[in-house]
């Protein structure tokens, strides 16, 4: 039996994260001969849904950026031990779109809290509970913002209307966590038509379960 139950999707906005998702989900579930659940961050359960309305509406004040990081640090936990963690002990494999590199990636490099920081607070948060294999879908922020104005009329949220040099920062960010945990983290180019980035994340999938 493989030992891959925990996986997660990352990105920048509009990489595909969702997209990807759902077309790998059947392909997945095949390979790893088990049901599998997607689930999402900010969200995942009620009360972790329930934080997620919160980040996403507008403040004035804005909110404080540690507050942020504590909420979705919250709902991370609140997602962890009432969503994934079961998911995982009924023979499940979970599959979340968005999980701590986010909060490494966005509060840590974005917000320039620190990624050690970030990564310190959710320690406590996740008691240290990684995915198993993280792919990281990897754009130009320009194109992914682009994806979004076109396709997401009426519904954009407070963090795709961050200044470019944010989402810079987070893209850098993400790269510099595949750098560090090149074993976990996977990357792929999202740039490129949908159906050639499904591919291909089918591909990582395919080494991990022979
Ligand atoms: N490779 C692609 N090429 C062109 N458009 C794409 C591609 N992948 C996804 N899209 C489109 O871009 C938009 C954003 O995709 P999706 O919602 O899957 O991304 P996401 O990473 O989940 O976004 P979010 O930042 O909201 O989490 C959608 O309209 C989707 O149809
Ligand atoms: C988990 C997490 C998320 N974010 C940000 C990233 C996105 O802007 C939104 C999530 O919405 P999406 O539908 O997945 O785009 O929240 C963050 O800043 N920090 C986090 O830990």
């Amino acid at each position: 039996m493989s030992e891959m139950h925990f996986l997660s999707f990352e990105g920048p906005e509009g990489a595909g994260k969702t997209t990807v998702i759902e077309a790998v989900r059947p392909y997945l579930a095949k390979l790893a001969q088990a049901d599998v659940l997607v689930t999402r961050e900010p969200g995942g359960t009620p009360v972790a849904e329930g934080i997620r309305t919160l980040l996403q509406e507008k403040t004035k004040p804005a909110m404080d950026p540690w507050t942020e990081a504590l909420l979705y640090a919250a709902s991370r936990r609140e997602h962890l031990v009432q969503t994934v963690q079961p998911a995982i002990a009924a023979g499940k494999v979970v599959l979340s779109d968005r999980y701590l590199d986010s909060s490494l990636a966005y509060q840590g490099g974005g917000r320039s809290l620190g990624v050690d920081r970030i990564a310190e607070l959710n320690a406590f948060a996740t008691q240290g509970q990684l995915p198993d294999l993280t792919i990281y879908l990897d754009l130009p922020v320009e194109v992914g913002l682009e994806r979004i104005f076109a396709n997401r009329k009426g519904k954009i949220d407070r963090l795709d209307e961050e200044e470019l040099s944010f989402h810079q920062t987070v893209r850098q960010t993400y790269l510099e966590l595949v750098e560090k945990s090149p074993e976990r983290i996977k990357l792929v180019n999202a740039n490129q038509d949908v159906q050639a980035v499904i591919e291909e994340v089918k591909q990582v999938l395919a080494t991990y379960w022979r």
